[in-house]
């Protein structure tokens, strides 16, 4: 999969460590910014990874800052992402299997890195399981359409 990653200051470190593991597991791993952990604000990297969702340049999304929630909050205002804020196995889990959640937020300062490791293997292994689910994806899509001008 080709998989962006993008963070704030405060998941720099992590963003980094995200990297090299995606490409251990054989992804494509894009690096999204920023370049160092000099302070940044973190709608501008979140902006640039929500905007390639659902286009060719991405599959999916990894996003994090310091609690991973601003990020979440900026990359759900754009249509087709489904971002989801996880912060063990089983929210990582059913974000794929329920939300069919195509990004990722993570906090850098409450999860070590073992716990993010082997949520980023949950997620990107898990399949949406369709059926009711997909039906209120469905709605969601609705809500989007109605809610959310054409970009
Ligand atoms: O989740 C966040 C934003 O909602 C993050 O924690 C940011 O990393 C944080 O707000 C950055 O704050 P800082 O004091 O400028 O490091």
């Amino acid at each position: 999969m080709k998989i962006a990653v993008a963070s704030d200051h405060r998941g720099f470190a992590t963003k980094e460590k995200i990297l090299t593991l995606l490409n251990q597991l054989g992804h494509e791993a894009l690096d999204y910014g920023p370049d160092d952990g000099e302070s940044v604000d973190y709608p501008d990297y979140a902006v640039k990874v929500a905007k390639d969702i659902g286009k060719d340049a991405i599959d999916r999304g990894i996003l994090i800052c310091g609690t991973g929630m601003g990020m979440c909050i900026v990359a759900n205002k754009f249509a087709g992402v489904r971002a989801t804020p996880c912060h063990d196995d089983i929210t990582a889990q059913m974000s794929r299997l329920h939300n069919d959640s195509n990004v990722l937020c993570l906090s850098a300062d409450l999860l070590g890195d073992r716990l993010v490791n082997r949520m980023i293997e949950i997620w990107l292994k898990e399949e949406f399981e369709g059926g009711r689910h997909a039906r209120r994806l469905e709605k969601l899509n609705k809500v989007e359409e109605q809610n959310m001008p054409p970009q």
